[in-house]
């Protein structure tokens, strides 16, 4: 049997999952239209491609799997209307989320000068698959954690979750929902101007869900004003033509890469890929853990002059430092407007390869049992 399978240039390892099923035609998913995908039997995308009536009525496409958590891009009711399978991929890069978020916390603990990181309290918005590994880790680490999830709040009324207003009056809040923009728990400009106008100058605001979840226009107000959050965004109205001004205010900018660990991305090839097995009804024989490639940073040492939190700090900034994509993205702001929404694809296109946190071994020769324990608890393998 061959078969088309049209797929984003940008979804790896392409050839080593696909390959066996018949001709794979790579497109820019940015770009992607109509007449690409009319022949494609398959039709595999990340979260730039709307995938909607006009991009597919028309086609042969039968299937259509995103290698990407988010689905806010995806017609699935049209899909489902037009007896069209799909599947996204929910979890690949959930703990890539988590270790950009909790490197952001680091760093800010250290610019404010916070002896003991986790006597912050952390508001969590949206506790799914993301904000519910956040929440496991921070509590393992000895934060206080606030769950806000309305919609699980309905349906699990054992769980203490906090309202709204609870959470978004921790030291740090963190948003992990999904974009809808209507149903019965909107989260578009979820944060608009009044909530934004009630944070207050000694609160981290982090967004590493969807742009549209916080009005980008009425954050930036809020930032001209005193007393204003610290924020750091990871993801923003409009991508990738993004308002310069705002990366100019907020403490933190990336180019949507939170979840762009290269455990996450192959996760997320794997999942699709199993999905279109079982739509066609071909065996699994191929594992994300088997196309990962050895780690350039194997092995951590540290002795007994180490000191807990400073410790931690300087492994997980040796894995993964967000300032490096801060600074690259703040380079890119300064380009021509007619270059910049480019430029920022291309950061992301050319994202370089970031290791989670459980590809180092660390070696603890003397530490104290608190180190050990939080090195575990923050997902390291230890080296006994
Ligand atoms: N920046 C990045 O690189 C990445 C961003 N994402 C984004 O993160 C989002 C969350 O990912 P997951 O945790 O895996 O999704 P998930 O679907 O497992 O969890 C989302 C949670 O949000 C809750 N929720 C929905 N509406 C809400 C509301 N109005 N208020 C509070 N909670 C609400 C849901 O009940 C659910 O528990 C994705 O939808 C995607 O948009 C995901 C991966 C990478
Ligand atoms: O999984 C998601 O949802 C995300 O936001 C992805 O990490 C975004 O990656 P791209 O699909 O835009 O490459």
């Amino acid at each position: 049997m061959s078969m088309l399978i049209v797929a984003d240039e940008n979804i790896p390892l392409l050839d080593s999952f696909f390959g066996d099923f018949g001709e794979i035609r790579r497109v820019s998913g940015r770009l992607m239209k109509a007449e690409d995908v009319a022949d494609a039997d398959v039709l595999l995308v990340r979260s730039v491609t709307r995938v909607t009536p006009s991009l597919l009525q028309g086609s042969r496409v039968k299937f259509v799997g995103t290698a990407t958590i988010g689905t806010d891009h995806i017609d699935q009711a049209w899909l489902e209307e037009n007896g069209i399978a799909f599947c996204a991929a929910p979890g690949c890069n959930a703990n890539s989320v988590v270790e950009y978020v909790l490197s952001v916390l680091a760093l800010y603990a250290e610019r404010r000068g916070i002896e003991d990181w986790s006597e912050l309290s952390v508001g969590i918005v949206g506790v799914g698959n993301v904000g519910g590994e956040l929440a496991r880790k921070l509590d393992r680490l000895g934060f206080t954690v606030k769950l806000c999830d309305p919609p699980r709040a309905e349906v699990e009324p054992e769980v203490d979750f906090a309202t709204l207003d609870e959470a978004l009056d921790c030291d740090v809040v963190t948003l992990h929902t999904p974009l809808e923009i209507g149903g019965a728990h909107p989260t578009y400009h979820l944060l608009g101007a009044d909530r934004l106008q009630a944070l207050r100058g000694d609160q981290l605001l982090i967004n590493t869900s969807r742009g549209e979840v916080v009005d980008n226009q009425a954050l930036l107000n809020r930032l001209g004003q005193p007393e204003a959050p610290v924020v750091a965004l990871d993801v923003w109205e409009q991508e990738p033509v993004i308002m310069p001004e705002l990366v100019n205010k907020v403490w933190l900018a990336t180019p949507h890469i939170a979840g762009y660990s290269l455990e996450g991305k192959l996760q997320g090839t794997e999942i699709i890929y199993q999905a279109v097995c079982r739509f066609l009804g071909f065996p699994v024989r191929k594992q994300a853990g088997q196309f990962l490639p050895e780690p350039a940073l194997s092995k951590l040492s540290f002795t007994s002059s180490a000191e807990d939190d400073a410790a931690a700090f300087t492994a997980m900034r040796c894995c993964y430092d967000p300032r490096r994509d801060d600074a690259n993205l703040r380079l890119v702001m300064g380009l021509d407007a007619s270059e910049r929404g480019a430029a920022f694809d291309r950061l992301r296109k050319d994202y370089p390869v970031r290791r989670e946190f459980s590809s180092v071994k660390v070696q603890l020769k003397g530490t104290s049992k608190i180190l050990r324990d939080t090195f575990k608890d923050l997902g390291f393998k230890l080296k006994i």
